[in-house]
């Protein structure tokens, strides 16, 4: 006979992790099962070694950028050697310990929903009261002529690599595309970023777009916009990428960042009563209930791949089960991109609040023109803030900013959205003196009002 659970979590990336953990702590009886690595994609193959390598390169860029630091370099091999240890050598055997030491029963299998409550996972069937999808997301690889000829990578084997190539097409012009241009220029491999839109980090402000492209042509990435990959084809030890404009770039890798898709299809969703929209994303109330006695969380959902929004809605979910409801909200989460220097935003952009038919005003701060601490962070100071408010609310509604630490000090707008706090009263913030930070209230004596709120 099957063994019943309280909960069954489906996937062990961050967001069945932070589910599972809060559950496991209330005392509920836990089943957790993860097909490949107890900690997910974000773990061993995306946020986690991608972060990791770029920090090397973005503490040398500091180290040479600051007056007076000499003869700092580069080390692959111990940069990837950490890289490994970060990601636990792709071994979760201390993940598998850990949750059956905290009385889970943890099943290595891929899984499937059979039946309202009833899961198959390999040879095992087991029913619960309530099941969690987490199942996450995949790398979509569009179809290329003559892939199979090339040799291609996605996020997997980019940020695994124990070496690394000498030339590397990326194709994709969002977060991963910038982000793997970035640590693999830095690292001295010639990259070519061909990305089919006008700019850059389509989702934010096109400043933003611009900005990032400046500063990866500063990192030596030929940035090609407005071009689209049409054929790969090996040539000698090497291939060559044909786009659609006729040129061409040789290259020994092609790497797609093309995005992600819910990892939902053939895996017996629709048995429980749970609905997918047309990108197969598992559709969810703001709780995250999927179906009766089903929720669905992180990527899987389609609602901001992001880890954070996967562990927030883990913890939306552990609590509803646990009889703590609350309603999800995704106003102003932060949104950072880890390049050289970091892109930050949170809220809305300009065009969605147009669309929203709301009056707004903004402002743009050069930070080196206006603050201290650039000059003494750095010799050649860089930074730019964006700030959007909405005028008949006076509140924030959009920030963004491109600069050092960027990822660190967006949080205070993120904030500033999420909790509505009156503009005034963030005129009114004082900043530590010398810090970034004191870019917000800067930025709002700037601010620029549209004509028709005038
Ligand atoms: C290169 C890259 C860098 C990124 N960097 C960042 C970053 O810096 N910050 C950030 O916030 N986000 C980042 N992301 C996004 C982040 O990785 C995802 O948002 C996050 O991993 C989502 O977590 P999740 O729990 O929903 O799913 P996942 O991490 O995808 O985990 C899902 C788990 O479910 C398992 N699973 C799937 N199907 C089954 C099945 N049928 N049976 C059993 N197990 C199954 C999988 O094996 C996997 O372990 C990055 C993404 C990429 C590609
Ligand atoms: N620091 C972070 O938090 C971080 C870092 C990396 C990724 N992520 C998340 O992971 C997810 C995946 O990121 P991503 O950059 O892969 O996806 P994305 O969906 O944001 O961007 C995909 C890019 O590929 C391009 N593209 C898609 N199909 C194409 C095709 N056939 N030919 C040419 N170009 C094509 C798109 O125009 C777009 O620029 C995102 O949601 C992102 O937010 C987060």
């Amino acid at each position: 006979m099957e063994e019943h659970f309280d909960v069954a979590v489906l996937g062990m990336g961050p967001g069945g992790e932070v589910a599972a953990s809060r559950l496991l702590k209330a005392g509920r009886k836990v089943a957790v099962i993860e097909r490949e690595l107890i900690g997910g994609e974000c773990a061993y193959w995306a946020c986690v070694p991608s972060k990791t390598l770029l920090r090397p390169p973005d503490a040398r860029t500091a180290a040479n950028r600051a007056a007076g630091v000499t003869g700092v370099s580069l080390d692959w091999a111990a940069a990837s050697d950490y890289r490994d240890y970060m990601i636990r050598h792709l071994d979760d055997k201390a993940q598998v310990d850990g949750y059956t030491g905290q009385g889970a029963t943890v099943i290595k299998a891929e899984a499937r929903i059979i039946g309202p409550g009833t899961l198959q996972a390999g040879d095992t069937t087991l029913t619960a009261d309530d099941i969690i999808i987490a199942t996450g997301s995949e790398a979509v690889v569009p179809e290329l002529e003559g892939a199979e000829n090339v040799t291609t990578w996605t996020n997997r084997e980019t940020f695994t690599a124990t070496e690394l190539p000498k030339r590397a097409v990326v194709i994709g012009g969002s977060a991963v595309g910038t982000e793997t241009a970035t640590f693999l220029a830095r690292f001295g491999v010639d990259v070519t970023l061909v990305h089919r839109g006008q700019a850059l980090l389509e989702r934010e402000e096109p400043r933003v777009g611009d900005l990032a492209r400046f500063h990866l042509e500063e990192a030596g990435v030929k940035v090609r916009l407005g071009a689209r990959a049409v054929r790969a084809r090996r040539e000698g030890t090497g291939s060559v990428l044909e786009l659609d404009d006729g040129t061409s770039v040789s290259t020994d890798i092609i790497i797609f960042a093309t995005g992600r898709r819910p990892r939902s299809k053939d895996l017996g969703f629709e048995t429980a009563g749970v609905t997918l929209n047309d990108r197969g994303a598992v559709h969810i109330d703001d709780h995250c209930r999927a179906g009766d006695t089903v929720w669905a969380i992180g990527d899987v959902t389609g609602v901001m791949p992001f880890t954070h929004i996967a562990k927030y809605q883990g913890r939306i979910v552990a609590d509803a089960i646990l009889g703590r409801p609350r309603p999800a909200t995704y106003e102003g989460i932060p949104r950072v991109v880890f390049g050289d220097p970091e892109i930050a935003a949170a809220g809305i952009t300009q065009a969605q609040a147009d669309e929203q038919g709301r009056s707004t005003a903004f402002a743009e701060l050069d930070l080196a023109k206006s603050l201290t601490r650039p000059w003494t962070y750095e010799q050649e100071p860089r930074g730019h803030l964006g700030l959007l408010t909405d005028t008949d609310e006076g509140i924030l509604i959009g920030a963004w900013a491109v600069s050092p630490l960027a990822g660190e000090w967006i949080h205070q707008a993120s904030l500033a959205i999420r909790a509505r706090i009156p503009i005034a009263a963030l005129h009114d913030q004082v900043a530590q003196f010398p810090s970034y930070s004191e870019a917000f209230q800067m930025a709002l004596e700037n601010l620029k009002y549209r004509k028709e709120t005038l």
